[in-house]
């Protein structure tokens, strides 16, 4: 079979077929959840008292094998696989592989008749007559990457499995009980490009977040700051997770042994980098080097997509985050929500741009002022005041 070069960004496709899945048996997902709700614990437990242990042994068992599932994907992308939504954004069969996976695993590895998911896809498109053929593609994708792992080997999921695992990222999430929230593939336009993305899965606990999962599969283990894409040495693939009180820690995909990860203890803004949106049209560009300029910063800025900049900046690579975009565009939690705890636990600061901390509680969607900054503690007092005096300037411009 012909293989794929990915490097320097780019991707060349060299072919149409991908494998085929090992095992055909359907599998309900109805049985599966029958069986599993057997187990579902009665004693709801309040957010400060528990461990989330096994729900982020889950969470990790999840990610990893939806990035597995997404590089396989990325390395033989073609054309035929980027679907437009209604709003004209991207997405692949590796979005919606990427949910399944994470779905059916959580399930299998959780009490599941308790089981919410705020998700980013749903598979309205994959019903349609045209949908057909995609949804194809990602039975199999999904049946080989969970026989991939020998526990979940010999039971395949049928195409209504998919659908309704796509589909149980429904969930409007909101203040009480716990949900999950995910973005099987944050930044679908840099997987597509070849370049960052992340699979981002956080828990909410009572409306906060209180596990955060982050897989980079093409971020170099090493700083971003010393990345040589050119070194076919250098190796990449990152999962950082974090659980509320314990901080943040990484590992690389394939399994290393786990390493706690701090935020830049920097405090002279003028050394400091900053991380903003691989895309213009995600994040206003001038207004932050408008701030960057009053805050002294004199390292140009680093654009990467995705909630990679988060995970980045957990182990400082990177000093600040900013990220503004246009005017009437709504942030969604799964956008957020597993950055958020990665940077936090690693002892960095997550706000809007008027200082308030991110509010989870509200549903699917996260409203906030202006935008989202991120920083240490020490060099927070200063962005704000630049961010603060940036937006007036650009309202009075107006
Ligand atoms: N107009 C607009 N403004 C702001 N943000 C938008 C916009 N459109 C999309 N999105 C969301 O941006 C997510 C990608 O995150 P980033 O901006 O960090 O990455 S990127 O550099 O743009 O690729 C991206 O996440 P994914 O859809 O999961 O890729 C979107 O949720
Ligand atoms: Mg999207
Ligand atoms: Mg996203
Ligand atoms: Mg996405």
């Amino acid at each position: 079979m012909a293989t794929f070069a990915v490097s320097s960004g780019t991707i060349n496709p060299l072919t149409r077929t991908l494998p085929l899945a090992k095992n055909t048996k359907p599998l309900s997902l109805f049985s599966l959840s029958i069986s599993l709700s057997l187990k579902a614990s009665k004693t709801p437990l309040r957010a400060s008292s528990m461990s989330y242990d096994k729900q982020l042994a889950a969470a990790k068992k999840a990610a990893s094998l939806a990035a597995r599932l997404c590089q396989k994907v990325q390395k033989a992308l073609l054309q035929a696989d980027v679907q437009s939504k209604s709003d004209k954004s991207p997405v692949t069969v590796a979005d919606y592989g990427s949910q399944a996976v994470v779905s059916v695993v959580l399930q299998k590895e959780l009490d599941s008749a308790s089981f919410s998911l705020v998700a980013e896809e749903d598979s309205g498109d994959l019903r349609k007559e045209e949908g057909k053929e995609t949804l194809q593609r990602i039975m199999k994708l999904v049946n080989e990457t969970l026989a991939s792992d020998e526990t979940y080997g010999n039971a395949p999921l049928s195409e209504e499995d998919v659908l309704a695992a796509i589909d149980s990222g429904r969930s409007e999430g909101g203040p009480s009980g716990q949900h999950w929230v995910l973005d099987p593939i944050d930044g679908t336009k840099g997987f597509v490009r070849g370049d960052q993305y992340a699979i981002a899965l956080a828990l909410l606990d009572e409306g906060k977040a209180v596990l955060g999962v982050l897989a980079c599969p093409n971020l170099p283990l090493s700083s971003v700051a010393s990345h040589n894409p050119q070194d076919p040495q250098e190796k990449v693939g990152c999962l950082f997770y974090a659980q509320v009180g314990s901080g943040t820690y990484m590992q690389s995909l394939d399994g290393s042994t786990p390493i706690k990860v701090h935020v830049t203890d920097l405090d002279n803004p003028e050394d400091a980098s900053f991380f903003e949106s691989f895309e213009a049209a995600h994040s206003l560009h001038d207004l932050s080097s408008s701030i960057a300029k009053k805050l002294g910063v004199k390292a140009p800025p680093v654009r990467i997509d995705s909630q990679a900049k988060y995970g980045a900046l957990s182990r400082g690579d990177g000093a600040i985050y900013l990220r503004f975009p246009h005017k009437g565009y709504r942030e969604k939690i799964w956008d957020h929500a597993a950055g958020y705890l990665v940077v936090a636990e690693a002892g960095g600061v997550v706000s809007d741009a008027a200082g308030n901390t991110l509010d989870f509680s509200r549903g699917r969607y996260l409203d906030l002022h202006e935008g989202i900054i991120v920083t240490n503690q020490k060099l927070m007092p200063a962005l704000l005041k630049a961010v603060k005096e940036s937006l007036n300037e650009k309202s009075s411009s107006l």
